[in-house]
């Protein structure tokens, strides 16, 4: 079965194409690691998947499910770290499904998120701001809000850039036991040995798919060199695109 189908999908930015003409699924119950050069548009992928971003052209199509059952972790960039919430408040966002958004967390859905920050390792950090967490801590607890959303389909958008070997070696055995629990899991990610290791599924881009499929097939070096060419001479502010559907 297709958990997310994309067919001939072009996203971009003030009708101009970021990434053209994405033509493939990932299976449900996949784990695929996406990767490519700087501006490559993995995270505009990761935005037309979660609904942030329509399509200039093509569609994204989720089997039986919604947005709302699909989980997005953005890069940490995107993230504002001064805001005044308690790390405890910031998991239960991650229950908004059943609470809705002026909802009140109930007392099971507190003990479930003090469980989610076991589960990373932060028992007993819910009463603090998040303004006082290390860059590992607010990844350990934006790992326990998905959690906390269970949901089939989770994106994580360089989950673990700038974070230290101990707790990305946490996260990394928390997103694989999410593997075994037969989630769809698609990362962006920059490291190829974790993803080699990981990762049994690849999509390279460079503005196209340069390869989509076993991880060893489409992790090559001549791969890798065709996506830093391709990249290299792409344009920003590229026009409208005109190729029509293959
Ligand atoms: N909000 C935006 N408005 C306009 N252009 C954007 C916006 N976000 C991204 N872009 C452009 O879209 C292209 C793809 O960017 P994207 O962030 O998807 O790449 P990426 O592969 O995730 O890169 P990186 O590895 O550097 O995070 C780039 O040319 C970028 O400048």
């Amino acid at each position: 079965m297709n958990a997310i189908r994309l067919t001939d999908v072009t996203l971009g930015y003030d009708r101009h194409p970021a990434v053209h003409h994405i033509d493939g699924h990932f299976e449900d119950g996949s784990m695929t690691a996406v990767i490519g050069p700087n501006g490559a548009g993995k995270s505009t992928l990761l935005k037309g998947i979660m609904g942030l971003l329509p399509p200039l052209t093509g569609a994204i199509t989720l089997d039986g499910a919604t947005c709302g059952d699909i989980a997005y972790l953005p890069q940490q960039a995107d993230i504002d770290r001064e805001f005044p919430l308690s790390v405890l408040d910031v998991v239960l966002l991650g229950a908004w499904k059943w609470t809705g958004p002026f909802g009140g967390a109930t007392r099971a859905m507190r003990q479930q998120a003090e469980e989610a920050l076991r589960a990373v390792g932060l028992e007993g950090f819910g009463k603090r701001q998040i303004a006082a967490l290390s860059a590992g801590q607010r990844q350990r607890m934006l790992f326990a809000r998905l959690l906390l959303q269970d949901c089939r389909v989770i994106l994580l958008d360089e989950p673990f850039t700038a974070i230290d070997a101990r707790t990305t070696a946490d996260l990394l055995a928390l997103v694989n036991h999410w593997h075994e629990e037969r989630r769809t899991i698609i990362a962006v990610l920059h490291d190829f040995v974790q993803v080699r290791r990981n990762f049994p599924q690849t999509l390279l881009l460079a503005r196209e798919t340069i390869g989509w499929g076993a991880t060893a097939e489409v992790l090559t070096a001549e791969n890798l060199l065709a996506a830093q060419n391709m990249c290299e001479a792409g344009d920003d502010r590229a026009p409208p695109c005109r190729r029509s559907a293959s």
